[in-house]
């Protein structure tokens, strides 16, 4: 039995199961909190977007967004499906390294990319830089100059809209700290600066207007900004990009008002929406680059917890608590995200209270969701929350030193360990005594 087209199942145990394993099972193996992913459907999702891009015959690369669920196991599974990766860090562009993937194939992104991390970019050859400022133009010279090498980029550029998101998880506006204004001619001065580099090769312009986005003409405004830009530098200097990339931020089902598209209508629009702009301006179609995050482990991702404590306030709510919390969930507590989730031993059980679930931190805001319909709770109940996959582990933190929580991949019926769950010895590893 499926689930409110949530991709998970109950099997006839009446345990909810995800990639065909029984989620208690894992629990009963690894212990909770736990992370699990069913990499079938994320397989599903990458495929989604390349072969969309492929059948209609446009040269495109998608670009997993690792800052959603970066380890050297997922990213083995990016470089299987042909993605190419986005970082933001060092770390993030060690981990790639580390998984094997070409760094022709990686694209670093950063607001303040620091001289060790675009040196570390330079070094390996990476496919793109994303330039975001004018201090990193600068940087980006000096370090070319100093290997003697070359490197593509493309800039970053705020399309000046806003998207209908959490103000934290909106990026393409006006006032953000990303990227080159379109408005006001930043955007336009870093073109010039990279462009008539000898060693910096100019591929094109990138924007990402934000996180969690339903519909397609948000993306399409985008472009035509994007493309008001073109135009205007094409009559001017002569000029057509080589690439365009239109960011990530497709939005996946958390709760049942969520309302996702299939992934290749965005594609679709979007390949749409720069064909008709490229036609209209006599140049060549541009390669699409995309950076899906969410949208590729999102929903493919669930956690589960075991239930502990619980408190009756008469008239006043139920609180449920769980042993993890917002050191493995921050998006609640950072942006009110919502949630949903079942009891994984009592899937098949009809809901009987709304509760409360509250993480285990000493933190009041810890709480991972408000107001969730379930059958009667006990300690013992194994919680599973749905969608965690993206920005969970990825944002876990050691708050009241809490360990971070184990991740498996559920595969062709099997599980495997592919983070081991941090020890309090790996905690405590980086202190260094003071007597
Ligand atoms: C530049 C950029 N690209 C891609 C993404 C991925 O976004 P999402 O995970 O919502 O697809 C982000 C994160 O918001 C981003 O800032
Ligand atoms: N971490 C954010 C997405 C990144 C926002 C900015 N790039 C989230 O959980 O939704």
């Amino acid at each position: 039995m499926s689930l409110d087209n949530y991709p998970y199942q109950i099997n006839e145990n009446g345990h909810l199961e995800i990639g065909g394993i029984d989620t208690l099972d894992l629990v009963k193996k690894y212990g909770t909190p736990l992370y699990v992913y069913d990499i079938a459907l994320i397989r599903e999702r990458c495929r989604a977007f390349v072969e969309t891009f492929k059948k209609l015959g446009v040269k495109a690369q998608v670009a997993y967004a690792s800052k959603a669920f970066s380890s050297i196991a997922i990213l083995q599974v990016m470089k299987q499906e042909g993605l190419s990766v986005d970082v933001v860090s060092e770390g993030e562009l060690f981990t790639a390294l580390q998984a094997g993937v070409n760094p022709e194939k990686i694209h670093m992104h950063g607001n303040n990319k620091s001289p060790r991390e675009l040196e570390m970019a330079i070094k390996n050859n990476i496919g793109c830089i994303v330039v975001d400022n004018f201090y990193e133009i600068e940087l980006l010279k000096e370090l070319l100059a100093k290997y003697g090498k070359e490197t593509d980029v493309i800039i970053r550029v705020t399309p000046g809209i806003k998207s209908e998101t959490h103000q934290y998880i909106m990026t393409g506006n006006e006032d953000s700290k990303f990227g080159f204004d379109l408005h006001n001619g930043q955007a336009e001065e870093a073109f010039l600066l990279l462009h008539e580099h000898e060693a910096i090769n100019f591929k094109g312009l990138h924007c990402h207007i934000g996180s969690q986005i339903f519909d397609t003409e948000r993306f399409v405004l985008a472009t035509n900004i994007l493309f008001d830009a073109i135009s205007k530098w094409n009559t001017k200097y002569g000029y057509s990009p080589e690439v365009l990339n239109l960011g990530g931020g497709f939005g996946i089902r958390y709760t049942k008002d969520d309302q996702p598209l299939p992934l290749h209508k965005y594609v679709e629009r979007l390949v749409e929406t720069v064909q008709e702009h490229s036609d209209r301006l006599g140049i060549p179609m541009p390669e699409i680059w995309i950076e899906p995050g969410r949208s590729i482990v999102g929903d493919a991702g669930i956690t589960l917890y075991t239930i502990g404590s619980t408190k009756h306030i008469p008239g006043v709510r139920d609180y449920v608590s769980v042993d993890g919390g917002m050191t493995d969930n921050i998006r609640p507590a950072l942006y009110q995200a919502k949630y949903h989730g079942v009891l994984a031993n009592k899937a098949n059980h009809p809901s009987s209270s709304v509760v409360s679930i509250a993480g285990k931190c000493c933190e009041s805001g810890d709480m991972l969701v408000w107001d969730l319909p379930l059958p009667d709770v006990e300690s013992g109940d194994i919680l599973a929350l749905f969608s965690t996959g993206a920005y969970g582990y990825s944002m876990a933190s050691n708050y009241n030193r809490i360990q971070k929580a184990a991740v498996v991949f559920v595969e062709n019926g099997l599980d495997k360990l592919v983070i081991k769950r941090e020890t309090y010895e790996d905690i405590v590893s980086h202190d260094l005594s003071y007597e």
